[in-house]
């Protein structure tokens, strides 16, 4: 499983611990930056971690801004995204078995490094329920190729 994941400042510290938790898991990490502490703007990785994962360049991506919210709206943007900001295990969980979310948005200013792990792991363990929440999912595709005409 290939992995891509993306922050600002606001989130760097949070990536870079995620990347070896990650491995550690045996994922393959895409590492869309940043890479400091320097000011940056958090839609230029939002783009570049959801145009991997719409491309298929990786299976999932997680991406990372202060709160999580801004980056979770750019990513929004890209059709075919469905990315889910989480604060608990419980979220990030739903996020997979209800959304079938295929980007996970944290907040690196908001999460402790052990809930946003726990938020990780309880996502990427999650199975996709499918049934109702597919007919949700496809109203939310017809509502993306309405907005694209
Ligand atoms: O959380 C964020 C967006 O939702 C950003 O990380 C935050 O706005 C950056 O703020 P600053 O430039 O003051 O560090």
């Amino acid at each position: 499983m290939k992995i891509a994941i993306g922050s600002d400042h606001g989130g760097f510290e949070l990536k870079q611990a995620l990347i070896p938790f990650l491995q550690g898991r045996d994922i393959e990490v895409a590492d869309a930056g940043t890479y400091s502490t320097d000011s940056v703007d958090y839609p230029e990785f939002a783009e570049a971690v959801a145009l991997l994962v719409v491309h298929g360049e990786a299976d999932a991506g997680i991406v990372i801004c202060g709160t999580g919210i801004g980056i979770s709206i750019a990513a929004n943007k890209l059709p075919g995204i469905r990315a889910a900001l989480v604060t608990t295990p419980q979220m990030a969980e739903l996020a997979k078995q209800h959304n079938n979310a295929n980007i996970l948005a944290l907040g690196g200013r908001i999460l402790s490094l052990e809930t946003a792990e726990a938020c990780v792991a309880a996502w990427l363990d999650a199975v996709y329920e499918g049934d109702r929440h597919q007919r949700r999912l496809d109203k939310i595709t017809t509502i993306e190729k309405k907005s694209c005409q």
